[in-house]
């Protein structure tokens, strides 16, 4: 019989970047989450490093991805980076505080409050990684990830600690 050629065979798959800037958005808003952390815990002696919060965060996306839809082992791996890239930001300030005092925080959040606040984002996330499924894995995942975090870049007049950040903390979406 002659072949015909289907729909399902030419109708390429739609790609929708407007997915990967919502997700380099929420990226971005847990980014900004480190400056409350930093300053949480600047001038206390608790340190940057807190591997049992990290498990707790890890536990509740694996779980949180399989309610939504989400690959756990993919959401862990990104959430992985996310914490990375928080850690990134937190050091970097630490850094900045300890070379000019001047700008180091007055104010010290409660990290129980600025916790609560990452939950949030968190379950966002994942929500959005969920939704991002088909976007990651197609080809043009890599270039309108980059896109999007340059546009998120531009509008949140991110610096430099946080640009380099928010590049690390995408690292693992796409594929
Ligand atoms: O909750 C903290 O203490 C943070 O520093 C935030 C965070 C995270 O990104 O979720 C990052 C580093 C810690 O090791 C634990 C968790």
């Amino acid at each position: 019989a002659p072949h015909r050629t289907t729909s399902a065979e030419t109708a390429a798959v739609p790609f929708r970047p407007g997915q990967l800037r919502t997700l380099a958005g929420l990226s971005a808003d847990r980014l900004a989450t480190g400056d409350l952390v930093a300053a949480a815990k600047w001038g206390t002696g608790s340190p940057i490093d807190d591997p049992v919060r990290e498990q707790q965060v890890l536990n509740a996306v694996a779980e949180q991805a399989r309610e939504d839809g989400a690959d756990p082992a993919a959401t862990v791996r990104i959430f992985r980076d996310q914490i990375e890239a928080n850690k990134d930001v937190q050091r970097g300030l630490f850094r900045r505080w300890k070379a000019r005092p001047a700008e180091a925080p007055t104010h010290r959040p409660d990290l129980n409050e600025v916790r609560k606040k990452i939950n949030r984002i968190n379950d966002a996330l994942v929500r959005s990684l969920a939704a991002t499924g088909p976007e990651r894995a197609q080809h043009q995942c890599r270039g309108a990830a980059a896109a999007a975090a340059a546009q998120v870049r531009h509008e949140r007049r991110l610096d430099h600690l946080h640009a380099v950040a928010l590049t690390r903390s995408l690292r693992s979406v796409c594929g």
